[in-house]
């Protein structure tokens, strides 16, 4: 690997570098990289806004059969991709292999569904020249693509959230031209997965600024790239503070556009009486698990839970206390997010309201995330908004509460959500009947009897939610339906045939599916 980064079909390089850090011994590895310069950002800008005309009217099979090409040639690249990934975010071999096959998985599914066409969503209101008292125009809608879009990488997800992840994928499935900002924890990863898919724009024969990858470890250069007026549209997700800071940027510019921000979750779980009753003791020992997958590295981790006070909550508490005892603490993605995950547990265990039931194992060597389990009343909880907010790491807090009620005003207190997850059984299902409107209001999605962690890249799936788990929640950044992101509708009125996208033409060459209105 050399430490050049794709700008269109180029290799560029820098005087200027830096170095990963393998967050399981803060080791520098090997080699430099080199790092974007404001220019590099005008360059990867300028050819998007070059390629983007004709790449947003390739036809569906050609996007279809490039994104297909971007999976054969990261499958190509296997293996070294993984252990580079390994060594630079810590995460586990079978966690990255996992990643990897979403990451590729998502790219064909994406390919589907621009083969189906139903995303183009065609609506054709044929001319009605005899109605009466007026006649109707002819008209034809389509979408098309917004433009260049700005992808920031995320530090927790090197593969699947990264250059070639969700972001990417649906809005090169758009026809959007795409310029990602690679995060700095992983710039090996980065420019592997970079360099794939520009093999795949030349293989394909697209445009070379259908794709460019800029990187570097200072905020400056993704601020660049948002300034930028080229670029239309922005997929993020990462912090809320960095998310906020990139609204902030674009609804600044002269031309304002919008930001798709996945920022801050705390998931809430709801233990209904009878589903505790049933299962406390095995509902504690799962939820362990959800929270300590990935050192709890997953906006989806589940990081309150909230029920009503009594023995078969302390049940659940027990099993989860004593399963929480003995996890092992794991290598962190950074050293900054160990050291913010630090901070946060080091605040809610000196909270006067709040009780430490346990906390993992611990253990030597870097950036080690010792898992942690709190209690509060849900008097306590409502009293101050600070404990509802994240802790990016496996720290969890139960909120106990004296009645139903009291665990709706616990669900009213807490900001908007990725999820909300029920555990009920048939007993529960009139009080989780009255909660469900709650929830609804609160999370882009609800579920029962299952864990947030690990979203199902799917055509029904929403990974979105109200502010501040997203920035928009009208949208999803998983599954197919986040195409939408990257797409506006134009209409077509009194258009000649031969004027028309073939997209809306008399005779449909496409063999688009069509709303007749
Ligand atoms: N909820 C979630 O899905 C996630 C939350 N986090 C949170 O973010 C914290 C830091 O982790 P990171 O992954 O590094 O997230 P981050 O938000 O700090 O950085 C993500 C990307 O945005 C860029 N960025 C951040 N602030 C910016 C600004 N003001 N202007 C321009 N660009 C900016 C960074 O350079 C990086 O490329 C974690 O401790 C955790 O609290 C991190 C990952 C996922
Ligand atoms: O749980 C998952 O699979 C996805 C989580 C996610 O989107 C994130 O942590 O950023």
């Amino acid at each position: 690997m050399d430490g050049t980064f794709p700008i269109g079909a180029r290799a560029v390089d820098s005087d200027v570098t830096f170095l990963a850090i393998d967050p399981s011994t803060d080791a520098k590895i090997e080699p430099a990289f080199a790092v974007s310069s404001e220019e590099d950002v005008a360059e990867a800008c300028k050819l998007a806004e070059a390629a983007f005309d004709t790449f947003r009217e390739t036809d569906p099979e050609t996007r279809a059969k490039f994104l297909e090409t971007i999976a054969d040639e990261i499958e190509a690249i296997h293996e070294p991709l993984v252990a580079r990934a390994i060594q630079e975010s810590g995460l586990p071999r079978p966690r990255l292999e996992g990643e990897r096959g979403r990451t590729t998985g998502q790219l064909r599914l994406f390919a589907k569904h621009l083969r189906a066409g139903t995303w183009a969503s065609v609506i054709i209101d044929e001319a009605q020249p005899d109605r009466k008292p007026a006649p109707r125009a002819d008209l034809r809608q389509r979408r098309i693509a917004v433009g260049p879009v700005a992808v920031f990488g995320a530090s927790n997800f090197p593969l699947a959230f990264s250059v070639a992840g969700g972001d990417t994928a649906s809005a090169l499935a758009a026809g959007c031209p795409v310029v990602v900002k690679g995060h700095p924890a992983h710039p090996g990863t980065s420019v592997m997965v970079g360099k794939a898919i520009q093999a795949a724009v030349a293989k394909c024969g697209l445009p070379e600024g259908v794709f460019s990858l800029v990187q570097g470890p200072a905020n400056e250069l993704g601020a660049a790239l948002v300034k930028d007026a080229r670029i239309k549209a922005v997929g993020f997700t990462g912090s809320r503070g960095g998310g906020l800071a990139l609204v902030a940027l674009a609804a600044a510019r002269a031309e304002p556009i919008p930001v798709y921000a996945e920022m801050s979750s705390v998931n809430p779980v709801i233990l209904f009486p009878a589903a505790l009753a049933a299962r406390g003791e095995a509902l504690g020992k799962a939820y362990v698990g959800s929270l300590t997958m990935g050192s709890g590295q997953f906006c989806t981790n589940p990081g309150i839970v909230v029920a009503v006070d009594g023995p078969d909550l302390d049940t659940f508490v027990e099993a989860a206390a004593a399963a929480l005892g003995e996890a092992a603490p794991q290598v962190m993605l950074t050293p900054g997010i160990h050291a913010s995950y630090d901070k946060g547990v080091a605040a809610l265990a000196g909270h006067d309201a709040v009780e430490t039931l346990a906390r993992g194992t611990e253990a030597e060597g870097a950036n080690r995330g010792r898992a942690a389990l709190f209690s509060t009343t849900g008097k306590a909880f409502v009293a101050d908004p600070a404990l509802s907010h994240e802790v990016f790491g496996a720290a969890s807090i139960i909120v106990r509460c004296a009645d139903l009620a009291e665990v709706r005003q616990v669900l009213e207190q807490v900001e908007g959500q990725l999820t909300i997850t029920l555990q009920i059984d048939e007993g529960d299902y009139a009080d989780a009947a009255t909660l469900v409107p709650v929830l609804e209001r609160k999370a882009g999605r609800i579920l029962a009897n299952g864990w947030p962690t690990g979203v199902e890249v799917a055509p029904a799936m929403v990974h979105g939610g109200p502010f501040p788990a997203t920035s928009d929640p009208r949208t999803t950044s998983v599954g197919t339906a986040a195409i939408e992101r990257f797409l506006r509708p134009v209409c077509y009125q009194d258009l000649p045939d031969a004027l028309l996208p073939k997209a809306v033409k008399h005779d449909n060459p496409l063999g688009l599916p069509r709303t007749e209105g």
